[in-house]
This record gives C-alpha cells, structure tokens and sequence, in this order.
C-alpha cells in the first residue's frame, strides 16, 4: 500500500487522537500510534499500564493486536505520537512485533516540536529474528 502524503497525514492525525486515551498514570508518558494496513483500513492504539508494571503494554502493540484481532494482517505503515520535545522510536519488544507482520514498512515518529524520524523496520531491528527463522527447520 502507497503511503501519500494524504495519507501520512491522516495517520499523524489519529495518532495524535490516539495518544488522549492514554492509560498512563505511573509513567505519565502518553503515546498513540496509528496503522495503516494493506488492506487500506486504519488501527489505533494507546498505552496501557497497569499497577503491576511489568504488564504496561505499548501503544504500537495495542494497534497492532487489534488490527490482527479484527482479522488483518499485513502492515503497510506505522506513525508514533508523543507529546515530547523529540520523536520516540518504537521500544524492542514492539520492533519485534512489527518485524512479523511488515518486516520492512516505514516506521514514523512525530511529536509536538519539529523534528521527525521516518524510518523503516529493517533499519531499526536489522537481521531481525522472524517467521522465516522457523520455517527452515533445525538442520
Ligand atoms: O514507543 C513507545 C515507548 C513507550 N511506550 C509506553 C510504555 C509505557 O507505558 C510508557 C513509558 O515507557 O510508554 C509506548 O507505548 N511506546
Ligand atoms: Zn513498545
């Protein structure tokens, strides 16, 4: 799926939205993250923490798991909001979970001041372990 421009700003946009349902009251750092699937249909997701920190799930994992739970599969796209000074990069654990469903798609984070990272996957999880690692049997 083509990302235009429009596109892109659609995304920006519900990530932004997305960022307002934070639950995040033990970091206090609230992130929305909008998807863009093959499909052309759009995810959101926000953080979501718990009192037992451990269980704090990132913004990009909830998108993602909604997107697969409503029957998607493929990414074609993922935008980052945080309301900081400068961009955030998705976390490991959330690198990994892209990595299985769109391996090499751009990776976008914005935030309220100007500077912007527009990535793909491939650069910030390279020689990624993946599906592909599984497939090929022990020997
Ligand atoms: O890319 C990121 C980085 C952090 N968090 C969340 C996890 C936790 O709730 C809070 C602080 O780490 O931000 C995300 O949702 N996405
Ligand atoms: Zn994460």
């Amino acid at each position: 799926m083509k990302i235009t421009p429009v596109l892109k700003r659609r995304l920006e946009k519900a990530a932004r939205e997305a960022a307002k349902k934070s639950y995040s009251p033990y970091s206090m750092f609230p992130v929305g993250v909008a998807i863009l699937m093959e499909s052309g249909k759009v995810f959101t997701g926000t953080n979501v923490e718990n009192a037992s920190y451990g269980l704090c799930n990132c913004a990009e994992r909830t998108a993602i798991f909604s997107a697969v739970a409503a029957g998607e599969r493929v990414l074609s796209c993922v935008v980052v909001y945080t309301p900081t000074r400068e961009p955030t990069s998705p976390c490991g654990a959330c690198r990994q979970v892209i990595n299985e469903f769109g391996p090499k798609i751009p990776v976008i984070s914005v935030c309220d001041g100007e500077e912007r990272i527009e990535t793909t996957l491939d650069v910030l999880l390279p020689k990624a372990f993946g599906p592909h690692n599984l497939a090929q049997g022990l020997f």
